[in-house]
């Protein structure tokens, strides 16, 4: 393709801005970014505000807060809007997954609370998946943004204290354990970020 391209804002820059202020997930892009020779640094680190998620889809979401964190950094930013989506209550929590932890964020009363409305939904379909948007923007105006997933099943009661946010109800499909009881690195070979993630790197290292 002709005109300008994002390889070199992006694969050139030595540091990118996190445009997260989720510390799970801040660790998680750390992980995926590391073997790209990047380094990375949490928005909250540099005193960047948490931007209004006023979008309707991920991709949406993310856009939004990477364009603001570039703009406000004047550096290339990453940012990740994701969530879960609950089959049987029609995707929700969805783009809402932050939203049903109240504020203070408190986890173990949003899953209770897909628990309650799986149900009261009177269905048995336990299917769920993550997904994930992750959108890059660079100060000049270009970004680009790629969408991974997982499928899985809900189990009840939670298990597992690795991860965050609803990883110890979120088994992937055909693993006995939960993404709150696996490894870091199992997740990532796995997870709907990690998906995301691969189809970034190919397009802005092109590995
Ligand atoms: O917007 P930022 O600042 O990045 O942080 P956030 O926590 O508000 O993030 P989102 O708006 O994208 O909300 C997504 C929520 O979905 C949940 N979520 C996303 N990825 C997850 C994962 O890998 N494991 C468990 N829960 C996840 C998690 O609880 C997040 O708070
Ligand atoms: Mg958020």
């Amino acid at each position: 393709m002709d005109g300008p391209t994002l390889t070199d804002p992006f694969s050139t820059a030595p540091r990118w801005v996190i445009a997260s202020h989720n510390e799970g997930k801040i660790k998680e892009i750390g992980d995926l970014i590391a073997p790209y020779g990047l380094a990375a640094e949490g928005a909250a680190a540099i005193g960047l505000e948490e931007p209004e998620e006023t979008e309707t889809s991920f991709t949406g979401n993310a856009l939004l807060k990477a364009r603001a964190a570039a703009k406000a950094s004047g550096r290339p930013a990453l940012a990740d809007d994701s969530g879960l989506e609950v089959a049987a209550l029609d995707g929700a929590p969805g783009v809402y997954s932050a939203r049903w932890a109240g504020e203070p964020r408190d986890f173990r009363r949003a899953m209770e609370r897909v628990e309650a409305e799986l149900a009261a939904s009177g269905s048995d379909d336990r299917s769920a998946r993550f997904v994930c948007a992750l959108a890059l923007a660079a100060p000049d105006g270009e970004e680009r943004v790629y969408e991974g997933t997982v499928e899985g099943e809900l189990v009840w009661p939670p298990r597992g204290d690795r991860g965050f946010g609803y990883d110890p109800i979120f088994q992937p499909r055909g693993e006995a354990i939960t993404f709150g009881e696996m490894e870091p690195a199992a997740k990532h070979a796995m997870s709907h970020r990690a998906d995301a993630f691969r189809k970034l790197v190919k397009d802005v290292f092109g590995a």
